[in-house]
């Protein structure tokens, strides 16, 4: 049996949706061809997760930038990993119930460039 190739959604025209534990993460050509879509995001080796890092021009930058995100995040009970310093933040995304990336990844991503773009 082959997988079904499921269509290319506009990401920031979606709104995550809760993944029971063992759902099947997306396969790798799916992941490629969202991540088209999302400049400056790298997907891990194992692609289980996906990251960017943000560089700001301070600190007070940098927090509300992070703020911003843990809004995204709570609007989509979708949260990321967040590790940040003076002027830089990674933001990590990975669905833990189906141990790999799932849209909800995708849609967070998608939604935290849009609060960047001019
Ligand atoms: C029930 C709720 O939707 C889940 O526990 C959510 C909460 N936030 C989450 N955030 C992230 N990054 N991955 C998850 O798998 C996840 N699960």
């Amino acid at each position: 049996m082959t997988d079904t190739v499921e269509p290319i959604k506009i990401l920031l025209e979606e709104r995550c949706e809760y993944i029971p534990k063992g759902t099947k993460p997306l396969i790798i050509p799916t992941i490629e061809s969202y991540l088209s879509q999302l400049p400056g995001w790298e997907v891990s080796l194992d692609y289980t997760k996906i990251s960017k890092t943000f560089e700001f021009k301070n600190y007070h930058q940098t927090l509300a930038f992070i703020n911003a995100v843990a809004w995204i995040a709570h609007k989509e009970d979708h949260h990321p990993d967040i590790c940040f310093g003076y002027n830089r933040a990674t933001i990590t995304l990975t669905t833990h119930a189906a141990k790999g990336i799932t849209l909800n990844d995708l849609i967070v991503a998608a939604k935290i460039d849009q609060l960047l773009a001019d």
